[in-house]
């Protein structure tokens, strides 16, 4: 059912929905658009409006070919929506649910176009905050390049920030999608553009093993991880992309490597890695970790959905949103990240070791309850290692790369 945006769209058919709003096919006088209809909630808040009309240059000003164009901003009676260009093809999300692993040269030629993307959106001074697979879209009329993949672009810019607004979220909320946040976010600082190397340093991974570095089980098990825990290494990765990929990972902003040189060094790569077979990686098994959780420090009420993100991180606190994909949780305090009386800082393992309760090490799930007793020392030394993580790099936000010691993780 055809229905009118504006003076100037027509929304014709739902091409999917998100948490921020559906996205239609749609028409407008230059030919067939996307049209993202922003959510009825979202639309009647004056705040989200006025901003919404405020960002309005810097998300038109935005033109790349990695970058989903938005060409029209539309406030009408209670429609609020968002005009792009359509992209013929289909996120990367459906194709990573479909191959479930990509070989690393085709991985690392769609990361190095959204990579370019993003460069040329942080030039304009413009920080994404919600790179994930569901907002990466492939282009299917486009060419095929390096591994077979056709073009990515990046898509949803500014959303996230539109919805981030002081009364939506307050100065102590956090939004985003947990398995793709920056430790620094998690820690309460405010989002550079450090924090999209970050997500999309993570969708690399995810790319080539199937899953997130530190996603599974409860979301604030999940941000913890984040800056409490080192990456695992991948085996079989080539080494050359592993050191990329966890430079990118590094726990300090100022570690990381900017947009243009990541899209650089991935594509200086992409002849190492021709014709190198997806990874052979065991998925962790995230079922037991989350029972662990659950033993060990929060118990939710039977009845309690549990949706992912949408979970309070803290005992007391709770979700003011029911949307899928995205936490709006309160910042946890140093003592609650590093595990706190009742915390769950699981200790780095080293290079090698299998996950506890992974499908490397399936009998972990039984050990279960050892494991527990045993978190209570582990999260001692946690505490003490964060705290003194924390004292050092409080300000790295705001520091240059000459003030910041690098915390990236070792190599394998
Ligand atoms: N410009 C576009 N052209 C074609 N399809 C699009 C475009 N933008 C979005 N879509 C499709 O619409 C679907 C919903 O997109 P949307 O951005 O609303 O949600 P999402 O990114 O999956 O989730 P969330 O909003 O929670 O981050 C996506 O799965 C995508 O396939």
């Amino acid at each position: 059912m055809a229905r009118n945006i504006g003076s100037r769209y027509t929304a014709h058919q739902i091409l999917g929905r998100g948490s921020a709003g559906t996205v239609w096919l749609g028409e407008g006088p230059e030919g067939p658009v996307a049209i993202k209809l922003l959510r009825e909630d979202l639309a009647s808040d004056q705040e989200l409006v006025g901003r919404f009309v405020q960002e309005r240059t810097a998300l038109l000003g935005l033109d790349h070919p990695h970058v989903v164009a938005v060409r029209d901003l539309v406030v009408d009676g209670t429609d609020l929506a968002l005009v792009m260009d359509l992209v013929r093809g289909t996120d990367l999300r459906t194709r990573l649910d479909r191959e479930r692993r990509l070989a690393p040269e085709a991985a690392a030629a769609i990361i190095a176009d959204v990579a370019d993307g993003l460069a040329a959106a942080h030039r304009a001074g413009v920080v994404h905050r919600d790179v994930k697979p569901e907002n990466i879209l492939l282009d299917m009329e486009g060419p095929q390049g390096p591994g077979g993949s056709h073009p990515a672009l990046l898509t949803d810019f500014g959303v996230a920030k539109l919805i981030d607004t002081p009364r939506r979220t307050k100065a102590t909320k956090i939004i985003g999608t947990p398995d793709y946040l920056a430790p620094e976010i998690v820690e309460g600082l405010p989002p550079r553009a450090a924090v999209d190397i970050y997500a999309l340093a993570t969708v690399l991974y995810e790319l080539l093993a199937g899953f997130t570095p530190f996603g599974g089980g409860h979301p604030g098990a999940v941000l913890r991880r984040h800056v409490t825990e080192t990456v695992v290494p991948l085996p079989g990765i080539p080494e050359e992309l592993w050191q990329l990929l966890i430079q990118c990972l590094a726990k300090a902003p100022a570690s990381r490597l900017r947009a243009s040189e990541l899209a650089t060094r991935l594509r200086e790569l992409l002849p190492l890695l021709s014709g190198i077979p997806p990874l052979d990686v065991d998925e962790p098994d995230t079922e037991a970790e989350q029972q662990t959780y659950d033993e060990q420090q929060y118990t939710p009420a039977p009845e309690e959905p549990r949706r992912r993100g949408a979970v309070p991180l803290v005992p007391g606190s709770s979700p003011d949103s029911n949307r899928d994909t995205h936490t709006s949780m309160r910042v946890p305090a140093p003592d609650e990240l590093a595990g706190g009386p009742l915390g769950t800082a699981r200790a780095p393992r080293a290079p090698g070791r299998p996950r506890p309760g992974s499908a490397r090490n399936k009998s972990a799930a039984v050990r279960k309850r050892r494991i527990t007793l045993g978190a209570a020392a582990l999260v001692l030394c946690a505490a003490v290692g964060v705290a003194g993580w924390l004292a050092t790099s409080g300000d790295d936000a705001g520091a240059t790369p000459q003030d910041t010691k690098n915390s990236a993780p070792s190599a394998p």
